[in-house]
């Protein structure tokens, strides 16, 4: 028998395509999405507004349960507000970008935007994509499906720099590192795989080619397979 939902969790690195493979999974099979990566960029950006110091993690951790943090899950126009503030744009900032990794890492933030992730993830009544660096990991450990997305650090560059225009390529590949670094290397839920998430190499794939290869997991774990 089909199960009536799916949970479906998708980790990797910056620009191995995780939000554009998992909208468009979602999209074709009727699930929410949820962009974590999101999340961890609005308290960012609601630390950076509020003058908070980001260098100073029990700072972080102090206030890191006051902004109210909504995600809007339908995959083909997902949201993002604090306190009722659209921040969809601010939150993409080369500011916001570089000082995410800090934010992240305090483990109160994490506690409390992993409450939220599960809260919405368990309220997605035909399942959901939910994309990030530990949902496999920590967030969602029962997850139904777990892919985890890598590429060539010289795939993401370019493909990131293509997003951001005017930009450069070596910088884009130097910054994007030091993120994956800090990112890999922090004490609370670091980026990692699952031992049980399936491993997809996007380097020399389209991005039609990776959406259609989570489909058929997913529709596969759905029969029973
Ligand atoms: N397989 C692919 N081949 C080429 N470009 C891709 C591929 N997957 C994603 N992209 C493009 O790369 C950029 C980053 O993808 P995105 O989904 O935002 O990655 P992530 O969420 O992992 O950071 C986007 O412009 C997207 O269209
Ligand atoms: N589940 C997650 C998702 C993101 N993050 C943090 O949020 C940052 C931004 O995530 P993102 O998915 O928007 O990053 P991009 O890969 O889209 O650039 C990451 O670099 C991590 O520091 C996290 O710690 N845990």
């Amino acid at each position: 028998m089909e199960r009536a939902t799916v949970i479906v969790a998708i980790d990797g690195p910056s620009g191995t395509g995780k939000s554009s493979t998992s909208k468009a999974v979602a999209a074709q099979l009727g699930l929410s999405y949820l962009d974590t990566g999101a999340q961890y960029r609005a308290i960012t950006w609601w630390m950076v507004t509020n003058g908070i110091d980001i260098e100073d993690p029990s700072a972080i951790a102090a206030v890191a349960g006051k902004p109210e943090i909504v995600s809007g899950t339908d995959p083909s126009g997902p949201t993002i507000t604090v306190d009722g503030t659209d921040v969809a744009g601010p939150i993409r900032t080369q500011d916001v970008t570089s000082k995410v990794s800090a934010v992240s890492a305090v483990p109160e933030v994490r506690a409390r935007i992993t409450e939220l992730q599960r809260s919405i993830a368990s309220g997605a009544e035909n399942g959901i994509v939910v994309e990030g660096r530990d949902i496999g990991t920590t967030v969602l450990p029962d997850a139904d499906l777990k892919i985890f997305l890598t590429a060539s650090p010289e795939a993401r560059a370019a493909r990131r720099s293509g997003e951001l225009k005017g930009s450069d390529v070596q910088q884009t590949r130097e910054a994007l590192l030091k993120r994956d670094a800090a990112d890999s290397s922090r004490k609370t839920s670091p980026l990692a795989k699952a031992d049980d998430a399936v491993e997809v190499d996007t380097s020399d794939l389209t991005l039609q080619q990776v959406i259609e290869c989570v489909v058929t997991l997913v529709e596969e774990k759905r029969a029973g397979k």
